[in-house]
């Protein structure tokens, strides 16, 4: 698959003296989802600024769609579209305006159809000559939405697009991020639902301090990262494990009246041993109430990664 967006050690150091980008390597694919996980402060935006010019890099390169954005910036910044985080428009204006004016910026023609189309296709067409600052919080995102789509860009940048917006909002965001996949538009997206990262995303990169822990398919996370959990609760407690139970990850808690399993790659394993393990368990006469299994999340493996700080050799 074409890359349309690659990063080569990509540095960024404040004046303040933190570095928020360290040595990130990064290739996006053209007309992939991806999602760029990370949690409060671990550089996302500051990613986004970097490869759409509103922070300079320390160190690295930013190549988008070939273009050295060192040097081709105004060509390769005209098909990026970007929705910040915060909303920022003229609010004095009227939507209708703002949106054509976005365009205006990038060097395209007008083009009034094409605006309605983009208004039309958020919601927005009946709010055209309303006052940015008339709108609820949720029409202001949008209007950012239809600003940042206004000159049709190849790869779209989506910083945190549902953070504090209602249901309704997010399904409607969730719709039109499909429809620009189809559109075989790039997109990626910063999160911190999971779940929406799980839903939406081909593929998922994970960043904490400034440096990216793990870029994967989701399937293949699990797959790698993914963990079986269950624990048999005991009629009786126990004081020793089993000698048949041999080299399972299993420990015994709760007093000796858990039997606990922690193990498995994704790949079907864990399921296989925690079976293996009620066998066993029966075959040497141990008596178990109950048996909750769980397999992990992308969001517990997220945690996980972020918490022991480093993504190297997983
Ligand atoms: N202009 C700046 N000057 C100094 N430090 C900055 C500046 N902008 C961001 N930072 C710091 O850089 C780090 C990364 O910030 P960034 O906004 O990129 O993180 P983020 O992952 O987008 O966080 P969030 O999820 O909270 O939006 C943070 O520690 C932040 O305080």
């Amino acid at each position: 698959m074409d890359t349309i967006l690659s990063l080569r050690g990509l540095t960024k150091t404040y004046t303040s003296g933190l570095t928020a980008l360290d040595n990130v390597h990064l290739d996006i694919r053209k007309g992939e989802i991806f999602a760029l996980l990370g949690p409060n402060g671990a550089g996302k935006t500051t990613l986004i600024g970097a490869v759409c010019g509103l922070v300079r890099p320390t160190a690295g390169s930013v190549h988008a769609f070939g273009l050295d954005m060192a040097k081709d910036w105004r060509r390769a910044r005209g098909r990026i579209g970007l929705v910040p985080q915060e909303i920022g428009t003229d609010m004095f204006d009227t939507v209708e305006r703002q949106v054509a004016y976005s365009r205006g910026m990038f060097g395209c023609a007008p083009d009034k159809s094409r605006i309605e189309e983009v208004l039309r296709s958020l919601s927005l067409w009946d709010k055209r000559s309303s006052e940015v600052r008339t709108l609820s919080g949720g029409m202001k995102r949008r209007v950012m939405i239809a600003k940042a789509l206004s000159h049709d860009p190849d790869l779209l940048f989506l910083d945190e697009p549902t953070a504090g917006v209602d249901v309704e909002l997010r399904r409607d965001m969730w719709r039109q991020i499909d429809t620009l996949r189809e559109q075989g538009v790039t997109i990626i997206l910063t999160t911190h639902y999971i779940e929406e990262a799980e839903e939406m995303a081909d593929r998922v990169g994970v960043i904490d301090k400034g440096r990216v822990l793990l870029v994967d398919g989701k399937e293949a996370i699990m797959g790698r990262l993914g963990r079986t959990e269950a624990h048999f609760t005991l009629a009786e407690p126990l004081t020793t494990l089993p000698t048949a139970i041999g080299e399972m990850p299993v420990t015994l808690e709760n007093g000796g009246t858990w039997i606990c399993y922690r193990g498995g790659d994704g790949s079907g394993q864990g399921k296989q041993e925690v079976a293996d393990l009620a066998r066993i368990l029966v075959e040497e006469g141990i008596i178990f109430t109950a048996i909750e299994q769980k397999e992990s999340s992308l969001e517990d493996i997220f945690v996980q990664l972020v918490k022991d700080g480093q993504g190297a050799g997983v």
